[in-house]
């Protein structure tokens, strides 16, 4: 069977974890999965997940993508060293003021979320390019495209994973490889909790009174209410990249939330970047009731859609 071997990282939970089951799990068996997580003893969740699949269409590993020699090892292990499909997946947010951020701390989203892709790439992509087949999938983010208030530093390492391989998939096309980044905007993950709880935890007293309480009264307080209602689930996130993987020509940028859509388009819709800006200004500190309004909305069309699934199911 000619089975595409796929490399995943950060598979101990989240996105990660889901894309391993989802791809694993493939009714016509087209994938083996090399599902990888830097702390293996967090690996129950998944192996609990993977079920029957384990040993079969899905194996666990060691790598952690901040250190070079675990990659290394990782991809020395596998039959041939082969990747058919790399998907790098691993990463970790920030939020809050800058002021109140350390450099160290600064450091090490970007030495994770960008440096992780690069070193993942340095290992497998010279393979990839002697046989001339791969397909490398990142998993970015809307805030790979548009910044969003108090996520300055997190923004900042998607746009780099953007940029990196926009130039990169260049030169991919001499090869016949492709790259596609899959950008999800809030998802309800283990991301989402231990972003809120270190965002309750800063020391706001190095941020001016302004900053401080746009941080707690606008951003905190709106955050748990947009994952509520535009939050996707992980699973859904893994559906719509298995669909990117199947196909002949995957697209080079994948939008996975179409709530999330509109928010996006507005930077494609003006050159001049004032636009995306401006609304979100608005739509914090001058439209917030339209704001709330909106998001009471949706979230009550998801309940009303949810409870017609439920009498449609019981009847
Ligand atoms: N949740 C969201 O709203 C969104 C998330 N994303 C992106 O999705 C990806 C997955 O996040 P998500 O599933 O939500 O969050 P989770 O926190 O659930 O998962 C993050 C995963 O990355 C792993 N990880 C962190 N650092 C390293 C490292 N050095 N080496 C290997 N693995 C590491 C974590 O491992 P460990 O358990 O050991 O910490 C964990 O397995 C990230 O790139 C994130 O930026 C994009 C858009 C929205
Ligand atoms: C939409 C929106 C907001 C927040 C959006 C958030 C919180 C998005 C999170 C996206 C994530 C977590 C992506 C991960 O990569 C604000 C600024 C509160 C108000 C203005 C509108």
């Amino acid at each position: 069977m000619n089975q595409k071997v796929v490399l995943i990282t950060g598979c101990s939970s989240g996105i990660g974890l889901a894309l391993a089951v989802h791809i694993a799990k493939d009714e016509k068996k087209r994938f083996m999965v090399y599902a990888t997580m830097r702390n293996l003893s967090k690996a129950e969740p998944l192996v609990e997940a993977a079920g029957r699949t384990l040993g079969r269409t899905l194996e666990i590993k060691q790598l952690d993508v901040c250190d070079e020699a675990s990659i290394k090892a990782c991809v020395d292990s596998l039959p041939e060293r082969r990747v058919d499909i790399l998907i790098s997946n691993a990463g970790m947010g920030l939020i809050g003021p800058i002021e109140c951020q350390s450099i160290e701390e600064m450091k090490s989203v970007m030495d994770t979320n960008f440096f992780g892709l690069v070193r993942l790439m340095k290992e497998i992509l010279p393979d990839m390019k002697r046989r001339k087949k791969g397909h490398i999938v990142v998993i970015s983010s809307v805030m790979g495209i548009q910044g969003i208030l108090f996520n300055d530093i997190y923004a900042a390492s998607k746009f780099a994973l953007e940029g990196f391989c926009e130039s990169l998939a260049i030169q991919a096309l001499r090869f016949g490889l492709n790259i596609s980044l899959i950008e999800p905007g809030p998802v309800i993950t283990e991301f989402e909790r231990k972003v809120y709880d270190e965002g309750l935890k800063i020391d706001l007293s190095k941020a001016d009174k302004v900053t401080a309480d746009m941080f707690t009264n606008v951003y905190l307080k709106n955050y748990k209410q947009i994952f509520e209602t535009l939050g996707q689930t992980p699973e859904d996130v893994a559906e719509h990249t298995l669909k990117i993987l199947i196909m002949d020509n995957p697209p080079f940028r994948h939008q996975t939330n179409t709530l999330y859509t509109p928010m996006t388009t507005l930077k494609y819709a003006d050159p001049n970047g004032d636009l995306p800006i401006e609304t979100f200004y608005k739509m914090v500190f001058e439209h917030d009731k339209v704001f709330t309004a909106s998001l009471n909305f949706i979230k009550l069309l998801q309940w009303r859609s949810r409870k017609s699934f439920k009498l449609e199911k019981s009847n």
